[in-house]
């Protein structure tokens, strides 16, 4: 059997502000198997993004623990998980979070910078994802000077510049209209066909559908996890 992206277990996570204390996820149980496309579902509030955050490694975990792709980070230094965060996971936002005075290859190539690529072989490939993305005849425009689709395609190349074990994505085609946010979904699709592990936050039930798997939470509880399709063996 492989080895899963993601196992949480027991996962819990309690926000502390002084004398408040907030339990936005208790007792998680989830894994992820390589190749899944998961959508995580649930009312304002119920701990979605803090789920995502969790997977994504910029937060700690309360208690339980987190193994991504077999190993734990529960008990990771900050330094660790930027390390982490920027070798195996890719992260696509609704609002692209691309910096503005980059043009599309130097955002593309941020990833690859951190990790100390030399800049001829991240050229090279930024190169190779903007065409993949389309992008081939904006590689010097910067994100002020592209649609929002067009921004969303550079952030999804610059997510999988470092070649990824996991990619998550939070309400991704949340800012774009509906066609071109069809396009954007019918990416996220292709890639799931080559094999790559996504999961996705969206309030959408026909963005759902494309999924092979639905997770619901309420009030931090996963209170359903349903496959389409072929039901996991
Ligand atoms: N930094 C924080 N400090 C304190 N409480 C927080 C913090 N972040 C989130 N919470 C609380 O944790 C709970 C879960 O929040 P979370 O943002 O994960 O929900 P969500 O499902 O993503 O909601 P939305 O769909 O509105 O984005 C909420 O009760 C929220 O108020």
């Amino acid at each position: 059997m492989s080895v899963p992206i993601v196992e949480l277990k027991n996962a819990a996570k309690e926000y502390v502000n002084g004398a408040l204390r907030v339990t936005a996820l208790r007792d998680v149980n989830l894994r992820i198997d390589p190749g899944e496309y998961a959508v995580i579902m649930g009312a304002s509030g119920s701990g979605k993004s803090t789920l995502l955050n969790l997977l994504g490694c910029l937060d700690h975990l309360s208690a339980g623990d987190y193994l991504l792709g077999g190993e734990s980070v529960a008990n990771q230094t900050d330094d660790q998980l930027s390390e982490i965060r920027s070798t195996r996971i890719g992260f696509i936002f609704q609002s692209y979070n691309l910096i503005p005075q980059l043009n599309v290859l130097e955002n593309i190539e941020v990833p690859l910078f951190y990790q100390g690529v030399p800049e001829s072989e991240a050229r090279v490939k930024a190169e190779a994802l903007a065409e993949r993305m389309g992008l081939s005849d904006r590689l010097r425009h910067k994100p002020m000077e592209l649609s929002g689709g067009q921004q969303q395609r550079v952030a999804i190349a610059r997510s999988l510049v470092c070649d990824p074990i996991l990619m998550l994505a939070d309400e991704p085609t949340g800012n774009l209209d509906s066609k071109t946010g069809e396009e954007i979904l019918e990416l996220i699709d292709e890639l799931h066909g080559e094999g790559k592990t996504i999961v996705m936050v969206t309030h959408d039930d026909d963005i759902a559908h494309r999924a092979q798997r639905v997770i619901r939470f309420r009030d931090g509880t996963m209170i359903s996890n349903d496959w389409h399709g072929a039901p996991k063996p």
